[in-house]
């Protein structure tokens, strides 16, 4: 995939954001929706409920605060979130985004069955035919993502919205944080399991230009969630122990020093994690290089055992 697919990603989107700023409108949620209940709430943005008072539509209403939130962000969220709409596993969009007197909004399809974090046992994980379904469906989704030219930037289990039962139907939301490949970040806002490597280090440096490699490692971090109730490390800075002794067994291939829920993964679970979460990222495996291993059992049989 050409750089160019993500300069033309990125001309697109100015296009509709452009066009969305001149159409939008301008409403009070209360005129035209009932509020029900919250549904989520993240470092940016609040989560509702809805339903047209018309027609009776159940709708998931995304508000960003006014006060805390670039009308340009606001404009990029929703139209990447629109470009993506339409595949079965992205959430979908009603074409309306608006201002009121306080915020900026858009209404898409409500997950009544909530997000995956709220299905995974601590200590646990989910049940491997679970897992391997989720896995099938993201990887559809952040190929489709790819396609495009965007880096989703974002793989974790609050943005992976469950519907239908045992994961049948997974989809992927907000799109905050997504951008076309080959976009240059300076700054990594707060480090978490999911961070790659050579983005956790890039305080005296120009800046990394962004690559579909970084949601698969994101892909391998969440995959070892699913599997285990467990992350894998805090932060992915060597000053992390749990992360060092990752780094071992990535430059040395001893398993030894790796923590106990390493040891409830089979081979070939360990291979395809290995794989995707490579150290140097143009050795990384694409995320459908994943779809490879769903043959395989990725627990050992005795996997429940090994929890101290
Ligand atoms: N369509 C939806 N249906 C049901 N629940 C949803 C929906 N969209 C979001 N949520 C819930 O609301 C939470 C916050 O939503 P979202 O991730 O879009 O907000 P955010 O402020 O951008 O989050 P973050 O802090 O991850 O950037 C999600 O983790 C999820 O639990």
């Amino acid at each position: 995939m050409s750089l160019n697919n993500g300069l033309e990603a990125a001309n697109m989107l100015e296009e509709m954001m452009k066009i969305t700023a001149q159409n939008l409108v301008k409403m009070e949620v209360s005129q035209h929706y009932e509020i029900i209940k919250e549904l989520g709430k993240g470092k940016y943005g609040h989560v509702t409920l809805v339903m047209h008072r018309q027609r009776g539509t159940p709708m998931a209403l995304k508000l960003l605060p006014k006060e805390s939130t670039k009308q340009q962000n606001f404009l990029y969220e929703y139209c990447v979130a629109l470009v993506l709409s339409g595949h079965p596993n992205i959430i979908g969009m009603f074409g309306i985004a608006f201002e009121s007197e306080e915020h900026y909004g858009f209404l898409y399809e409500a997950a009544l069955q909530r997000d995956l974090i709220s299905i995974i046992k601590p200590r646990e994980g989910i049940l491997e035919p679970a897992a391997k379904l989720c896995t099938k469906q993201l990887v559809n989704a952040l190929e489709f993502i790819h396609h495009k030219g965007l880096v989703y930037r974002d793989v974790k289990p609050e943005n992976i919205l469950i519907f239908g039962r045992d994961c049948q139907n997974i989809k992927l939301t907000d799109f905050g944080l997504t951008r076309p490949r080959g976009t240059v970040l300076k700054l990594v806002s707060g480090i978490i399991p999911y961070t790659a490597p050579e983005l956790s280090n890039t305080q005296n440096c120009e800046g990394v230009p962004i690559d579909f490699t970084l949601d698969a490692w994101a892909l391998g971090v969440l995959l070892f969630c699913l599997m285990t109730g467990y992350f894998p490390w805090e932060k992915t800075v060597p000053s992390d122990p749990f992360f060092e002794d990752f780094i071992v067994w990535q430059k040395t291939g001893i398993t030894e020093g790796l923590s106990y829920h390493w040891k409830k993964l089979t081979t070939e679970a360990m291979d395809m994690l290995s794989k995707l979460m490579s150290l140097n990222p143009s050795e990384r495996s694409p995320v459908n290089k994943v779809l490879r291993y769903l043959d395989y059992p990725w627990r050992v049989a005795n996997w429940r055992a090994l929890e101290k």
